[in-house]
């Protein structure tokens, strides 16, 4: 066969002379084509197929939406996923509009997707909510995963949210429990107090000055706001189960609501921005002198600590967004489960405040945070109620990069995946009387929170875990510590502990469905 190049035609192109018919150069990539389609075909029949995981019967267009709403009316979604997972197993597949979902909520499968297969559930499904509110998902929880992603979640994790960090923040935080103890010291002895809006106002509090430093009057405006938006991204919105179809966005009005909220809260965040901008401007021009008079560093909060790592204003702004849903409320949340808890179970209310109490009565009746990791009955009451109620039971979803198969069953790729840390902590199986609040179960174990041991994970696991958990956990003790050691406390209108309702919210996150009122008589006054 012979074959010479004759020259160059016009540009780059080589003209080829051939002996070969041309009938049959035709041919070969017709039999290439054949060879590699049979093959294909081949491989495809000889490999076993899997199936989904299994899940209840699904109708056309709405899949499973009508056994969570016929069946969960004022049933918090996480229980109804819990009563299914009994049902059809720990990896459950449910069609939610024209969005695929797999329900996790064993420890083993929780395992499998976060630890085994973390990679490749790292991402996050495409949410148009989140993406209205979030500056086109710039922010850290609902961002896809990427160069974008890890380079945020560096700064959120290196820069913003350090040990160290979190330890600088500590006189804010100790301030404003200090603020609270004083309030509810300022009550007439035996006065019903609304614990569960103290601690709501409190955590705000908390990373309003965390976050914004002595910025004044956002109780006001901007925490409102904060409040509508999680209420609107909480649960099942008509627009994330059907993503790909705007107009049903635009018919039920989610579209117009979510882009009215996300400019509320822009025109606040772009004032502050402004303002620590203009602040920044003036604090390097004195910082020439008093760098040279005192040497020091200078107070920073977190929005002088993003706009030093990043000139992009929208990032700053969702950062900031993030760090009030997904940090704002979960703390006093938590440190309102535990506080009913201990209602409920007054022996358990007297050892751990026999605990505290002979702590600090030796430190000076003041509450030290050095001496919370020696609170073992505190640490075990903590890690009790994130067992029972992790703030946050249901995980913000993943989604599956490529197909993977687990436990027999098909997991294909753009599967959302939502893990039931709800359900995972009352497993039958990992704990013994799972419904009861027992903290001695953690007493001698090394069960921890940490994303190590899946049948306790209300922080989540893997790379997609909650980088907020040293601040959020410093928060749960500091304001438990404080509300124990200084204050006795009753149920109001004789309630007996028995009795008290322990009804759940729905929501992302999940507090008391009825606040908590309790009577608070002073032990020592703040
Ligand atoms: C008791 C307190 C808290 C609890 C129980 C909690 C729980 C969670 C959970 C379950 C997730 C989802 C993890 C996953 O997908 O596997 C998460 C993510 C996240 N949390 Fe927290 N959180 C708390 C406090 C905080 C605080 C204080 C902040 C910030 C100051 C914060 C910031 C975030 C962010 C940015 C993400 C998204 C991470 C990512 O997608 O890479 N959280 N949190």
């Amino acid at each position: 066969m012979e074959e010479e190049a004759v020259g160059l035609g016009h540009g780059d192109e080589i003209l080829w002379k051939s002996n070969i018919p041309p009938l049959l150069l035709l041919l070969i990539p017709i039999l290439f084509s054949t060879i590699f389609i049979l093959r294909s075909h081949l491989k495809k029949k000889n490999k076993p197929t899997f199936p989904l995981p299994p899940g209840p019967w699904k109708l056309p267009i709405i899949g499973n939406i009508h056994q969570l709403a016929a069946f969960s009316a004022g049933v918090p979604i996480h229980r109804r996923f819990a009563d299914l997972a009994e049902q059809y197993g720990p990896i459950m597949h449910l069609k939610l509009g024209e969005t695929s979902n797999v329900i996790i909520s064993s420890p083993e499968s929780a395992r499998e997707f976060l630890r085994t297969h973390d990679q490749n559930f790292a991402a996050r499904p495409y949410l148009p909510s989140a993406d209205i509110i979030f500056y086109g998902s710039k922010d850290i929880a609902f961002c896809s995963e990427g160069d974008y992603w890890r380079q945020m979640r560096k700064i959120l994790t290196m820069e913003l949210l350090t040990d160290k960090r979190v330890k600088s923040f500590r006189p804010i935080l100790e301030a404003e429990a200090s603020k609270l103890m004083n309030l509810i010291g300022s009550e007439p002895a035996g006065g019903v107090v609304n614990l569960s809006r103290l601690l709501v106002s409190v955590g705000n509090a908390m990373t309003s000055r965390t976050a914004f430093g002595k910025i004044r009057g956002l109780e006001g405006s901007f925490l409102p706001v904060i409040h509508r938006i999680l209420q609107a991204l909480g649960g099942f919105s008509v627009g994330d189960i059907f993503p790909s179809n705007r107009l049903l966005r635009l018919i039920s009005g989610t579209e117009r609501h979510l882009k009215k909220l996300h400019q509320e809260a822009d025109v606040i965040l772009q004032g502050i921005i402004d303002e620590h901008v203009s602040r920044r401007r003036n604090r390097e021009t004195e910082h020439l002198d008093k760098a040279v008079a005192t040497g020091g560093e200078e107070e920073e909060d977190l929005v002088d600590v993003l706009l030093a790592c990043t000139d992009n204003h929208l990032e700053v702004k969702a950062v900031i967004l993030d760090i009030f849903l997904a940090g704002g409320d979960t703390s006093p949340v938590t440190v309102e489960w535990a506080m009913s808890e201990l209602m409920k179970n007054p022996e358990k209310m007297n050892k751990v405040q026999r605990e505290v109490r002979e702590m600090f009565d030796k430190r000076g009746k003041v509450v030290d945070d050095a001496c919370f990791n020696e609170l073992h009955y505190l640490k075990s009451v903590v890690k009790e109620t994130f067992r029972l109620h992790p703030p946050v039971p249901l995980s913000i979803p993943r989604e599956g990069r490529e197909t993977v198969v687990i436990n027999g069953c098909q997991i294909p790729a753009k599967t959302r995946i939502i893990v039931n840390s709800w359900a995972i902590g009352r497993n039958s199986s990992h704990w013994t009387q799972p419904d009861q609040f027992i903290p001695e179960r953690f007493l001698n174990s090394s069960i921890d929170y940490k994303g190590n041991d899946f049948q306790l994970i209300p922080f989540g696991a893997g790379r997609r875990m909650c980088p907020g958990m040293n601040y959020g956990i410093f928060v749960v003790y500091l304001l438990l510590a404080n509300l124990l050691y200084h204050f006795d406390w009753k149920l109001p209108n004789q309630i007996k502990p028995q009795d008290l309702d322990m009804s759940e919210d729905s929501g992302g996150t999940v507090p008391r469905k009825n606040n908590l009122y309790l009577n608070s008589i002073p032990y020592h006054a703040p």
